[in-house]
């Protein structure tokens, strides 16, 4: 559980080639809050996102977390720092069972002789995902069949579970729910309630402004690569995000 993990970008450029991605972007997470990042397409949220996750070095622009600078080299430095993020793409195995998929890369071994590895420990594996995902609501019908075989809704919630499992401060979300019908989508934006219950500081990029207003409890909009406005969501209406992402109302200036 986490109690602290304020992260903060300040004036973050980015440039690939002549193409500046983020022109002085700012943004902040907040411990137990849900921030949605949005903005048109193009407008940088996934270059923000990727120097925040550790994917990409920005040229200029300070990252904080609770206050003091930090430096993220890679995405193995973010995770480090509680750090972790669910991409669009569903980055999970389908042929292993739901179980393997959460523990994926931080797998169970028995102490084997000497000290050594041993083998796979699957039985602990096994009991810590039921309990993992007792926790954050995921049900699944079946535990012992290929991820590959759940529903889409499913799957995704595993996805966002085997995130949220590991991040004890931070998770980015990018557009956890597209692809996904209307019931399949509300369980998964459940996971992210519950993740946001437990103090973490949940950043969800999405494209679906209902959905945003019915998840954030906080809108920051970019727009050109800089931040242009925030929001409080249950103070806002969607003609304002609008507004925010097309340039009609601007409550900071662009850098
Ligand atoms: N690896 C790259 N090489 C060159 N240009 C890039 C690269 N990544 C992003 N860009 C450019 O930087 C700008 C911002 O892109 P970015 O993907 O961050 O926007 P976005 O807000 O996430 O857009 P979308 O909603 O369409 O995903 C765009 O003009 C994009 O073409």
């Amino acid at each position: 559980m986490a109690d602290n993990g304020l992260l903060e970008a300040r004036d973050l450029v980015k440039t690939y080639g002549s193409v500046e991605a983020l022109r002085g972007a700012s943004f902040q997470a907040k411990p137990g809050e849900v921030t949605a990042l949005i903005g048109d397409n193009g407008a940088g949220k996934s270059t923000l996102v990727k120097c925040l996750s550790g994917a990409e070095r920005p040229d200029s622009g300070s990252i904080l977390l609770d206050g003091a600078e930090i430096e993220l080299d890679s995405p193995t430095a973010a995770r480090g720092l509680g750090i972790e993020t669910v991409y669009q793409d569903l980055a999970v195995a389908p042929e292993l069972d739901p179980a393997a998929n959460l523990f994926l890369g931080r797998e169970v071994y028995r102490k084997g002789l000497l000290g050594k590895l041993g083998m796979l420990d699957k039985a602990e594996m096994r009991r810590r995902a039921v309990e993992e995902f007792a926790r954050l609501g995921v049900t699944l019908q079946n535990t012992d069949v290929p991820i590959g075989s759940l529903s889409g809704g499913q799957r995704q919630s595993v996805a966002v579970a085997r995130s949220v499992v590991w991040a004890s401060k931070v998770v980015f979300m990018d557009e956890p729910t597209a692809a996904l019908g209307v019931l399949q989508r509300e369980r998964v934006l459940d996971v992210v309630r519950r993740v946001r219950d437990e103090g973490i500081a949940v950043v969800l990029i999405s494209h679906n402004m209902p959905e945003v207003l019915s998840v954030a409890d906080r809108v920051e909009v970019l727009r050109l690569g800089a931040r242009v406005a925030r929001f409080t969501a249950k103070d806002t209406k969607l003609e304002d995000l609008v507004a925010a992402m097309t340039g009609a109302l601007t409550q900071e200036e662009a850098a």
